[in-house]
């Protein structure tokens, strides 16, 4: 697709994961035109994973009129059980009428699948059109006017900006680091590896087993391994088994059905809630995956006239269930920057210091923020599979102390909520506010 004179800036996004596709949302919404590339055949893919979402999340669905529609397919979650790998009971409710209550909004639990579709369907038919796929991009290139990113069939798409939503293993970040070397051998650049992983998960769906209620949350901690398992709408389940790996590593591991028949026959006599062991569930999976799980967050966020954002800028554990509302959160700064930039010039385009100026302001506004939620999660994960070295002893006396009455919610109230209540939002539309608790969102009353 070659774009004409430009009357206003268009933005390739590169992947059609769930940021990719909430991007695309939020791109329409800012008048900002663009083109979504998916490697995949399809933006719906079936990998057998929830995906739990959070107040913060919630409020700039709503912005965006999906709120209703994600709220019809998700179950609010609202209750929890902590047991040790015999299945005793240690602990007991949840951090779900906790998060109601400070913010007015229970977290809730979706198959991953249908966050998906919940986006996908709900683009306007022109918007839809834009979402491209078997369109694996191979290759970008910029000039001083725009970028043209090429696909693996030959086809190419030109833009003012590259935004690389591509993943965890995505491939923009090597165009940008590739480029910036290209032109300064000297360049700061991220390494090529940026992510290291010290723990992997299996992960896939269930139904829910009989005698469990719907938005039920039970965990299983102990010394390197712990098992999480959800329930859902529509009958559905979901379980999630951790386990620390014998060493950190930064290569990426594909693996097989066999290495997950025997991951699940090694862990089979540990309890996933106070009457079920792994292999009682095991043999009901419908749908199944696992993969390491990688950690950390570049130093270098854009490069040129490419930027990145959602896993492919940071990657966090899925514990506290935040890998989608950071990745939002991403989206929002940059759009609200180009927005604001955009509806103050005149000339409807982007120039690459105006480009380069926006880009450093959401990297700025964006790290200090993921660092916490970084810290966060790698917390809950080591708390909950405590690790081998002896920062297991510490995480294994923070999980004592999570049992102290009192104690109980320490983390969430004072470290967790904040987040939420500080979440951002779209600055250019409006925020019916849909949710209301203890605690005052920071935005958009702060700025209004
Ligand atoms: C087991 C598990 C459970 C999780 N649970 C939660 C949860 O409860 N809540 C939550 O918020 N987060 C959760 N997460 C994290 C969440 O799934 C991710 O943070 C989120 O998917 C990131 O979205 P993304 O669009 O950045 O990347 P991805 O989901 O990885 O999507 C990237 C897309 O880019 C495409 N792509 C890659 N390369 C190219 C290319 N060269 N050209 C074109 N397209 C390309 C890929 O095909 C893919 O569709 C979980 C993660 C895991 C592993």
């Amino acid at each position: 697709m070659t774009m004409g004179a430009p009357t206003r800036p268009c933005a390739v996004v590169v992947g059609g994961g769930p940021i990719g596709l909430t991007a695309a949302h939020i791109f329409s919404q800012a008048g900002i035109d663009f083109v979504v590339l998916e490697a995949r055949d399809t933006v719906l893919p079936e990998v057998g994973a929830s995906m739990n979402l959070y107040p913060g999340t919630m409020r700039v669905l709503h912005q965006l009129g999906l709120g209703e529609a994600a709220e019809a397919v998700s179950a609010k979650i609202v209750r929890a059980f902590f047991v040790d790998w015999d299945g005793q009971l240690y602990k007991k409710g949840h951090p779900g009428p906790v998060f109601d209550e400070i913010h007015g909004c229970h977290p809730l639990a979706f198959h991953r699948l249908d966050v998906l579709r919940v986006l996908y369907n709900n683009l306007e038919p022109g918007d839809q059109k834009r979402v491209l796929t078997n369109k694996q991009v191979v290759d970008i290139q910029t000039t001083p006017e725009g970028v043209t990113a090429l696909c693996a069939d030959g086809s190419k798409y030109e833009g003012t900006f590259v935004l690389g939503v591509d993943g965890v293993n995505g491939k923009t970040r090597d165009f940008m680091r590739a480029l910036a070397l290209q032109q300064s051998p000297d360049a700061q650049v991220n390494p090529e590896k940026p992510f290291t992983a010290y723990y992997r998960v299996m992960f896939g769906t269930i139904p829910i087993p009989p005698g469990m209620g719907v938005g039920e949350n039970h965990d299983c901690h102990g010394a390197k391994y712990s098992t999480m398992l959800i329930t859902g709408s529509q009958g559905r389940a979901w379980f999630f088994l951790y386990e620390e790996l014998d060493a950190p590593t930064q290569e990426r591991v594909r693996y097989t059905e066999k290495d997950m028949e025997e991951l699940a026959a090694r862990c089979r006599d540990m309890h996933v809630s106070q009457e079920l062991t792994f292999g009682d569930i095991w043999p009901t999976v419908v749908k199944a995956g696992m993969t390491n799980l990688d950690e950390g967050m570049l130093e270098h966020w854009s490069g040129d006239r490419i930027v990145v954002a959602g896993d492919a800028a940071h990657k966090i554990t899925p514990n506290i269930g935040w890998g989608y509302f950071a990745g939002v959160q991403d989206v929002i700064a940059l759009t609200n920057l180009l927005q604001a930039s955009l509806s103050q010039g005149s000339t409807g385009t982007l120039t690459g210091e105006e480009l380069a100026k926006i880009f450093r302001q959401y990297e700025a506004t964006r790290k200090p923020e993921m660092a916490t939620v970084l810290n966060l999660s790698a917390s809950a994960t080591r708390q909950s599979a405590w690790p081998r070295t002896w920062s297991g002893l510490f995480y294994r006396f923070m999980e004592w102390v999570s049992t102290v009455p009192g104690f109980e919610y320490f983390t969430i109230k004072y470290i967790a909520s904040p987040v939420q209540s500080n979440a951002l939002v779209l600055d250019f539309l409006s925020c019916e506010e849909p949710y209301h608790g203890l605690v005052p969102w920071k935005y958009p009353t702060a700025r209004a």
